[in-house]
């Protein structure tokens, strides 16, 4: 971690063109009037329903000096918010007050807030500045870190795109207050992605006590959030556009990906991302690459926090043929990230179809789905 204020601010620098920092803390969300670009004069709130009121506060905050316009918009909640329609309104509100290149975006909720706001910023009048500010673990840790934005398609997750860095992240940690537990454990489906590709020391911190370690008042807690941060900025500043070492981060994603669009997406992200980090792990096991005791592992830590590790047998087949529009597939093969060991993760290049069955099978059985569909607690 590069800086740690008198403010208990943690201050992580992603490098890029541009660089910028993620500023993680309580009460962070206090700097988003220093972190707009200077020569801003309007901005654009995207935020999620229940986001409303804190939203007005930040509104009446930034207005405060008299130098800004500042407009909000409110986008439909988690998935449905990831799509081009969403876009569209954007657009059309952006339009009609004139925004121009020399004016910002700041994108206020949950990863599917953060990959609207940062799209429409990537878009409109071909780029301009987009603030994010993450209010979900899984937004702070993941999704508003290192410029992947977009939407859905009917065909399959994350499909439209682009990669479009933000000024600034602002992780305000007071904001995660209100957030459903379910919610919670969900977004730590990706802390446990970065123990498992990058930081076993994440995984010794849920190992010793699961419930502290999702604990937002812990000490364990924020030491965890700022691992996966820091191995987040560390990867994406060296690989922005993902030609080799970024898509170590989509351990998981491929089946997980899957996953959600078999479920229409109301299925919590960090759910299906921790279903498909089991299959990874099952994979490199079958593979010879990693060992039973790791695979175990998986299996001890995601279950202890309350993390689905199984999925319906019967959905193979269906999950294969989405799987095949995978971003990573190439010449029409599959790549898997999977694991040598626990903090190195390769690329299995075209594995055989009764290979994946047999992980698949590893895996499969009827799923309670319990904690993860949108809206429960
Ligand atoms: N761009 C990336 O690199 C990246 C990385 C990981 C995930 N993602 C994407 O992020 C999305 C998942 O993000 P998510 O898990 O944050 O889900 P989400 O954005 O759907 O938010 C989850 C729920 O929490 C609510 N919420 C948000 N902040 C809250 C708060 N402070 N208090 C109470 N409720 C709050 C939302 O309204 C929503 O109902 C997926 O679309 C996934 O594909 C993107
Ligand atoms: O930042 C990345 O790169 C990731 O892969 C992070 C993932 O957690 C995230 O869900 C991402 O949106 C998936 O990327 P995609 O390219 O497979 O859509
Ligand atoms: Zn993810």
């Amino acid at each position: 971690m590069s800086d740690n204020t008198a403010s208990n601010n943690t201050v992580i620098s992603v490098s890029g063109e541009p660089g910028y920092d993620v500023t993680v803390g309580p009460g962070a969300r206090h700097q988003l009037r220093a972190s707009l670009p200077s020569g801003v004069k309007k901005v654009l709130i995207v935020h999620q329903p229940s986001l409303g009121r804190i939203v007005n506060d930040v509104r009446d905050e930034l207005l405060a000096d008299g130098e800004l316009e500042v407009l909000l918009a409110e986008i439909p909640d988690a998935e449905g918010a990831k799509r081009i329609e969403v876009i569209s309104f954007l657009w059309g509100i952006l339009g009609q007050s004139d925004f121009a290149r020399t004016d910002a975006i700041i994108g206020f909720g949950g990863g599917a807030a953060t990959d609207v706001a940062g799209f429409a910023a990537a878009t409109w009048l071909r780029g301009i500045a987009v603030v994010q500010v993450p209010t979900t673990v899984l937004g702070m840790v993941d999704a508003a870190i290192g410029g992947k934005t977009g939407i859905n398609t009917s065909e399959g997750k994350n499909l439209v795109g682009s990669f479009w860095s933000p000024r600034a992240v602002l992780c305000d940690l007071e904001l995660l207050e209100p957030l459903a537990p379910n919610e919670r454990t969900a977004g730590f489906a990706e802390v446990i992605k970065a123990g498992f590709i990058a930081y076993p020391e994440i995984l010794d911190i849920v190992e010793r006590d699961p419930e502290k370690a999702l604990d937002p008042e812990s000490a364990e807690f924020r030491r965890c959030i700022e691992l996966a941060i820091q191995m987040k900025a560390d990867v994406v500043g060296q690989d922005f556009r993902e030609a080799g070492l970024r898509e170590m981060l989509n351990y998981g994603h491929t089946l997980g990906h899957a996953i959600e669009h078999a479920e229409r997406y109301q299925w919590r992200h960090g759910a299906a991302v921790a279903i498909g980090m089991m299959f990874a792990a099952e994979l490199s096991r079958l593979a010879g690459r990693l060992s039973d005791e790791s695979v175990d592992r998986h299996r001890r830590i995601l279950e202890s926090l309350g993390l689905p590790t199984t999925y319906r047998a019967g959905a193979f087949n269906q999950l294969l043929a989405t799987m095949q529009r995978d971003k990573k597939v190439r010449q029409g093969q599959l790549r898997f990230i999977v694991l040598d060991e626990i903090g190195k993760p390769a690329v299995m290049q075209a594995p055989d179809q009764s290979l994946l069955f047999a992980a698949y099978q590893e895996i499969g059985e009827e799923s309670s789905g319990a904690i993860i569909q949108t809206g429960s607690r």
